[in-house]
């Protein structure tokens, strides 16, 4: 589904990404960790268009998008979240939803602006969407409340939503617990398997709570100082003296 091939970012002298190589398949769930500045945030920064590499090449569904524009990148298939949440804060959840559907809207302004017959056609038809994404993350009940009034963990799960709308097959999550209480934490869990098993999403994301790792994720990549350490299955990582001593020494593995 995705490929990385040996992918280097520099900054002047920074080298933020070095020579990193990795594969995503199909329906995987699959982790990026490592210590703050290890590169995880640059790497996805690549894989969705914001940042050409310096050397390297990225493939999706067995095409090269390496450089392409992040819209380009969208409509191929691939979604994000951000580490921060970005969403419209005045306006309301079903309105923030929308606009993941901007990029598969037919009509054009002036038909937008006078209101042609297709328009009210097409909206019907996104908001009846919109919907069942709200319904299927059980967010429903606040499609006409303000995005901003809703709780950390829910308005997680309007990035998500929006990210959805974009029809992705590869959904990326820069770090999705961040911030959430154990609950929170715990409903993501199962929301990230049933976006696999009901909606066929391959999953790529971030994440620094390893307990929240081990349970979802299927592999996971290791990066310290831009360079891989460790490449395999969560349980195995936790036990990697490399990994031990670059990352999981410094935190808490239970939180
Ligand atoms: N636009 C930029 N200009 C210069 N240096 C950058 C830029 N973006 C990232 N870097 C540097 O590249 C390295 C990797 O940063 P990056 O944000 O990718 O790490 P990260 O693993 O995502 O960290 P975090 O967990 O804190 O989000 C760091 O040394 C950072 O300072």
């Amino acid at each position: 589904m995705l490929k990385v091939d040996k992918v280097t970012k520099k900054f002047g002298g920074v080298i933020a990404i070095k020579d990193v190589s990795f594969s995503v398949k199909p329906l995987e769930i699959f982790g990026l960790i490592g210590p703050n500045g290890a590169g995880k945030t640059t790497l996805f920064n690549i894989i969705t268009g914001v940042l050409k590499p310096t050397s390297g090449h990225v493939y999706f569904k067995d095409e090269e998008i390496t450089g392409l524009s992040p819209v380009d990148i969208v409509q191929r298939g691939i979604a994000r979240t951000f580490q921060n949440i970005r969403l419209f804060g005045s306006m309301s959840v079903l309105e923030n939803i929308l606009i993941g559907f901007h990029n598969h809207y037919k009509y054009n302004f002036f038909e937008a602006m006078f209101r042609f017959p297709r328009f009210f056609k097409e909206e019907k038809v996104y908001k009846e969407k919109a919907y069942e994404i709200l319904e299927f993350l059980n967010i429903a009940d606040y499609a006409h409340s303000p995005a901003t009034a809703l709780s950390y963990g829910n308005q997680r799960k309007v990035e998500i939503a929006r990210a959805l709308a974009t029809e992705p097959d590869l959904l990326l999550l820069d770090e999705p617990a961040a911030g959430m209480n154990p609950k929170e934490t715990e409903e993501l869990a199962e929301t990230v398997f049933r976006l696999r098993s009901e909606k066929e999403k391959t999953i790529l994301f971030i994440e620094h709570d390893m307990k929240f790792v081990q349970k979802i994720a299927d592999r996971v990549l290791v990066l310290d100082y831009g360079k891989t350490i460790f490449e395999g299955k969560p349980a195995d990582m936790m036990k990697d003296e490399k990994v031990i001593k670059a990352y999981l020494g410094d935190i808490d593995v239970e939180s």
